[in-house]
């Protein structure tokens, strides 16, 4: 079949995840609340809940890892998997993308991964970045983030890798890449979805402020596609879903490859480049200094 060579090229390049998988639960299978037959069944892990609707072809991806779904290791990995288990059933065509924590959607990389950590953790951690963002930015499903919550930094990245964001409409829930604020730099890949996003003069602006933009601001610069009220984003989220579904499953997926393809080439072209550069930036004790008393900040910081 031609659909999408590109992306099939592009999936047999990734990592396979399950060497990363340490101390998961992946493929329980529970019945949902209330729920009966097949379709009504939920699955996942201990960090990524799956709700899966047969019937529409749609399943609900929520991320639960307290308090403020920080991508640990073990988070990017479960991520990895249960969207894979999804893309492999071609019952399904879509994927709704959001927080079981309340109030925050996703408060990016975890800094526990890299602050005092050795090389090798480090070099583990981001592969499993790399990864999990090449999965979600070319996946075959349409993916609708449900930004429930604030979205800082790797978190708005999960949401730039969706085709489509609804945001919700709370002044606490801001949403940006805010690294130069911790004294790190995104990498090239990260600064090329924001392009590919909001466009360059934008992006140059907002990256190097570290801006995180409030809902009405997000919408104005094109980071959200939606801002509705509170109790209204998942509603809206499967409105959205239904829209996409509409065009045929082929042509929408090869359009987005085209659009996408050339952007992941460039990370798939230098992954382990990639990796050292990231290893020896946080590795520096400059930057172990920033990041840790960053990390002492938001502890101290309550509320
Ligand atoms: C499926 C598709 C996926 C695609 C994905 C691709 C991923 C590719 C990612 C590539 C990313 C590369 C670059 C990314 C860089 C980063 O992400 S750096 C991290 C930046 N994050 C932040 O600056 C957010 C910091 N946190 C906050 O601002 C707030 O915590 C919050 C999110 C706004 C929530 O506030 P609140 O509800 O008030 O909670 P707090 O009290 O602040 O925090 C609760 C505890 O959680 C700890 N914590 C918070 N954030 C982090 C974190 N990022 N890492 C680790 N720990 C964190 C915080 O310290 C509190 O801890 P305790 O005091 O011990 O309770």
């Amino acid at each position: 079949m031609a659909l999408a060579s590109g992306v099939r090229f592009a999936e047999r390049a990734l990592l396979r995840p399950w060497a990363l998988l340490r101390g998961t639960t992946l493929g329980r299978t529970e019945p949902a609340a209330g729920g009966g037959g097949d379709g009504a069944r939920r699955f996942g892990s201990q960090r990524v809940l799956v709700e899966p609707d047969a019937a529409s072809g749609v399943a609900v991806m929520k991320l639960r890892n307290p308090p403020v779904n920080a991508l640990s290791l073990e988070l990017l990995t479960e991520l990895v998997i249960s969207l894979e288990k999804l893309e492999n059933d071609k019952t399904f065509r879509g994927v709704i993308l959001t927080s079981d924590c309340p109030r925050v959607f996703c408060a990016g990389l975890d800094l526990t991964e890299i602050c005092g950590r050795n090389p090798a953790h480090c070099a583990e951690y981001w592969k499993a970045m790399q990864e999990l963002w090449l999965r979600t930015y070319l996946s075959s499903l349409v993916l609708v983030a449900a930004i429930n919550g604030a979205c800082p930094a790797g978190g708005c990245i999960i949401a730039l890798s969706c085709d489509c964001r609804v945001l919700a409409d709370n002044p606490k829930y801001r949403i940006g890449l805010n690294e130069t604020l911790l004294g790190i730099i995104a990498p090239f890949w990260l600064k090329d979805t924001y392009v590919n996003t909001i466009g360059h003069r934008a992006s140059e602006q907002a990256l190097q402020l570290g801006s995180l933009f409030p809902p009405a601001e997000a919408l104005q610069v094109g980071l959200v596609d939606q801002v509705v009220p509170e109790d209204q984003v998942q509603s809206t989220a499967l409105s959205e879903m239904a829209r996409w579904l509409a065009v045929p499953d082929h042509a929408r997926q090869l359009t987005k490859n085209m659009m996408r393809k050339a952007t992941a080439d460039r990370l798939l072209r230098q992954r382990d480049a990639d990796t050292q550069n990231f290893v020896s930036f946080v590795c520096r004790d400059s930057i172990q200094k920033s990041l840790q008393a960053y990390l002492e900040k938001l502890r101290q910081r309550k509320g």
